[in-house]
């Protein structure tokens, strides 16, 4: 698993470091580290690196003096770099000296330049930019290496209020924080390399965590020789209604295709779940449904009150159950629903923000933050829908779920999601690993389905096994 680190964390982290190592060598390691990703840029953008042309926009604080040294590194290696500096009289000395020592200008004006530097603030950076780097950033048309994180994103939600610098790359030291996976500053970090500058060791558990592709392969359940169906978990899928069969076709199709286990359908699109998907076993409500190791519930349910009775039963059956959509919306204006659970039962919602804010208030800028609260307050693993999925468990631990493509923002999908998630809740798996594994296989389903062109859900359930055996091959 990869870490992200609030910038308390690594602030403290930093000062263990500096311990035993100076910070000016860990600023020229961070600082090197941002020179060889401008020059890698400038090669690939104009097919060479000596005499091309930089300029570095420089901020008041140790980010600023981190791309004046990036930039002495580049004139020696024949870079023209020129420092933008914002506020010259607090500019980094040394960063400063070092430049001029190695022959690159400083100015105030933004120059013609085939690559920008954003060093204009780091993990200081407090509230939308200030009024003159955000003239500057505004002028920017030159692909842009930030510094750390893209000035103007906030680093620890990735919110962005105002101008914000767009990176192709974004260096970061030590490990990523959470501007670099969540909100829109994920988005305006583009591509981000973590560099160690001997932080490791210092950073101690991370906040939240990425999975790696490995350890979804890892923790993904395969039948094993002594298996039989009902050994590997059965799924209960409560979902759809007369009015939408669709979401029940999904949601069960999506638990057909992620494990070997079996699948039983309960509700009122039994007919259209039997012939769209012949191996489960389809009854007309959860009472006849037989026994499950999870329910689904919720996707295309409706929100009156046979739902409201479905919800109480599922809730109530003693499994882990996955709470989607509808489901979602029935709890949160009733929350006696509540009572019908188990303390122990584990429940994994999946809402999308305008779920969670009936459920757990609007989720604001601190996507992250919100989703810990939530899951805590409600004794539930969230997992909160995005670009980037956020997943928290009731005892604080975070998972994130980057999308590499928007393809799965399509009608229908989530509900593939959830029945994805109810198959592997029935293997046993950890819920709040359960809940990130299918987030992932969910997207590289939507990725592989789309293939360039939009998909519709029905295609994305189609695409789980080879989104699964690619997985698995990794
Ligand atoms: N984490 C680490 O161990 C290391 C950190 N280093 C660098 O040090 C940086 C942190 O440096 P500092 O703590 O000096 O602070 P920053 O350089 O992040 O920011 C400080 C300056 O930015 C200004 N500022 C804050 N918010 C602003 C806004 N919204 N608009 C415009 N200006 C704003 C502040 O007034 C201050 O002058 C990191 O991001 C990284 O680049 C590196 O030198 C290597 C080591
Ligand atoms: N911009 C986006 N990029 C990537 N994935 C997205 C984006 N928007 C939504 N998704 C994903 O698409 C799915 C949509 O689910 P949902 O909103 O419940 O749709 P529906 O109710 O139509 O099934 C979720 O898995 C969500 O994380
Ligand atoms: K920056």
């Amino acid at each position: 698993m990869r870490g992200v680190w609030t910038t308390d964390r690594v602030r403290a982290a930093e000062q263990r470091a500096f311990t035993r190592v100076p910070e000016s060598r860990l600023m020229r390691a961070a600082a090197f580290a941002v020179a060889g990703e401008v020059a890698a840029l400038l090669a690939e953008r104009t097919g060479g690196v000596a005499g091309r042309r930089v300029a570095l926009l420089v901020g008041a604080g140790n980010n600023g003096g981190d791309a004046l040294w990036a930039g002495a590194f580049l004139r020696r290696r024949g870079v023209a770099v020129t420092a933008v500096l914002l506020a010259p009289e607090r500019a980094h000395a040394e960063g400063l000296a070092a430049l001029r020592r190695a022959g690159g200008r400083v100015g105030t004006e933004l120059v013609e330049a085939d690559v920008v530097v954003d060093g204009i603030v780091g993990l200081s950076a407090r509230g939308p930019l200030r009024p003159d780097a955000a003239a500057l950033v505004e002028r920017v048309s030159a692909p842009i290496v930030a510094v750390d994180l893209p000035s103007g994103a906030d680093p620890d939600t990735g919110a962005i209020e105002g101008p914000a610098v767009h990176a192709e790359v974004t260096v970061t030291f030590g490990g990523r924080k959470p501007v670099h996976v969540v909100g829109p500053g994920a988005i305006a970090s583009g591509w981000v390399r973590v560099v160690d500058i001997g932080l490791g060791a210092e950073l101690g558990e991370p906040d939240a965590v990425l999975l790696d592709r490995a350890e979804v392969a890892r923790a993904w359940p395969v039948p094993g020789p002594t298996d039989d169906k009902y050994s590997q978990g059965v799924t209960g899928v409560a979902a759809g209604s007369a009015t939408y069969p669709g979401a029940a076709v999904l949601a069960s199709g999506a638990a057909v295709l992620a494990t070997s286990g079996l699948v039983r359908y309960a509700g009122t699109a039994a007919e259209v779940v039997r012939t769209r998907w012949p191996e489960s076993v389809a009854t007309g409500s959860v009472t006849d449904a037989g026994r499950v190791q999870s329910w689904v519930v919720g996707p295309g349910l409706g929100t009156g009150k046979a739902g409201r009775g479905v919800v109480a039963e599922v809730l109530g059956a003693g499994v882990p159950v996955c709470v989607d959509a509808d489901a979602i919306t029935l709890l949160a204006a009733d929350p006696a629903l509540w009572d019908a659970r188990d303390p122990d039962t584990p429940v994994v919602l999946t809402p999308h923000d305008r779920e969670f804010a009936r459920i757990a208030g609007e989720v604001g800028s601190d996507r992250i933050g919100a989703t810990r609260q939530a899951a805590r307050t409600l004794g539930a693993v969230v997992l909160l829908k995005g670009n980037s999925t956020v997943v928290a468990a009731p005892d604080g631990r975070v998972l994130v779920n980057q999308a590499r493509s928007a393809w799965p923002a399509t009608a229908g999908s989530g509900d593939v999601l959830s029945g994805l998630i109810g198959a592997l809740l029935a293997s046993g798996m950890d819920p709040w690993l359960a809940a990130g594994c299918a987030a992932h296989v969910h997207e590289l389903a939507a990725e592989i389905a789309a293939d360039g062109a939009p998909a519709p859900a029905s295609h994305i359930v189609d695409a789980i096994p080879a989104a699964i055996r690619s997985v698995r091959a990794s």
